[in-house]
């Protein structure tokens, strides 16, 4: 059994995944909104860290901040495909290839009758989410497996919670985190790393090599995160507590 996390003693640096961490899951990836308390708690978050905090997400920089507006944090997108390394700073993208258009477009019509199952194109990245369709899942992961062979060396499948996603050999949140690590103001920090499925768990096995803190949310089963946090409700609860003046003196008084 994993503990809840303690208190960070020393300065430390956030790295936030969104969905399922941040936000709950909604059945569509476009149905998830920001409220004013999430936001108003992020701008304090990174105050407190003096502005070491990025998120660290399988969504594109573009949709990001869409969801966020008018907040531009620093990012690693598409699994540390896309960075936006400043606040409000330029963004290095990434393009989708021809064989992966190529094979979205060949699994896209071939699950074209079953309307739960949705695709998110996300350029280099494909995802095919089955939330809304759970039973879809083992016939779309074959599927997936049958089109790998036509995408050049280096792609993987990565099932997750509910669904999948094609993902090139170099989009991970491990070395999404490294490279905010080598830059002010996050280097030298001690490194806090919140996320909640599958793709997280590079990125909690690295944080647990600088020896830092690795946070899942509620773990379905074996984690690499030293700490567990319940749900949504209690990762925004404990960063609160960590980040907002009044409540760390309500905690330790
Ligand atoms: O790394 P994250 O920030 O957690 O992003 C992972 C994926 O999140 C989104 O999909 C997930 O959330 C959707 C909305 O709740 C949900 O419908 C879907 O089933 C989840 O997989 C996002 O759409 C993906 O692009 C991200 O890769």
């Amino acid at each position: 059994m994993r503990s809840l996390p303690p208190s960070p003693t020393r300065p430390f640096a956030l790295f936030l995944d969104i969905d399922g961490t941040l936000i709950e899951h909604q059945p569509n990836p476009e149905g998830i909104s920001v409220d004013p308390v999430l936001r108003e708690l992020l701008i304090s978050a990174g105050e407190a860290v003096d502005g070491a905090l990025a998120f660290i997400t399988g969504r594109t920089i573009a949709m990001v901040d869409r969801v966020f507006r008018p907040l531009e944090l620093p990012v690693a997108g598409l699994y540390g495909l896309e960075h936006r390394m400043t606040p409000g700073g330029e963004i290095e993208a990434a393009d989708e290839p021809e064989d992966m258009r190529a094979v979205a477009d060949a699994l896209e019509r071939e699950f074209a009758e079953n309307k739960g199952i949705y695709f998110e194109r996300k350029g280099p990245v494909l995802a095919i989410h089955t939330r809304a369709a759970p039973e879809a899942l083992e016939r779309v992961k074959t599927a997936a497996e049958a089109a790998l062979p036509s995408l050049s060396d280096g792609y993987r499948i990565v099932v997750g919670n509910a669904g999948l996603e094609f993902l090139p050999v170099n989009a991970m949140k491990s070395a999404a985190i490294d490279r905010f690590m080598q830059i002010e103001p996050f280097a030298d920090r001690f490194p806090v790393f919140i996320g909640d499925d599958v793709s997280d768990e590079s990125g909690f096995s690295f944080v647990n090599e600088l020896g830092g803190m690795s946070i899942r949310v509620r773990p379905r089963g074996e984690t690499e995160a030293r700490y567990v946090l319940p749900d949504v409700a209690a990762v925004r609860e404990w960063l609160a507590e960590q980040v907002l003046p009044e409540r760390r003196a309500r905690k330790a008084g």
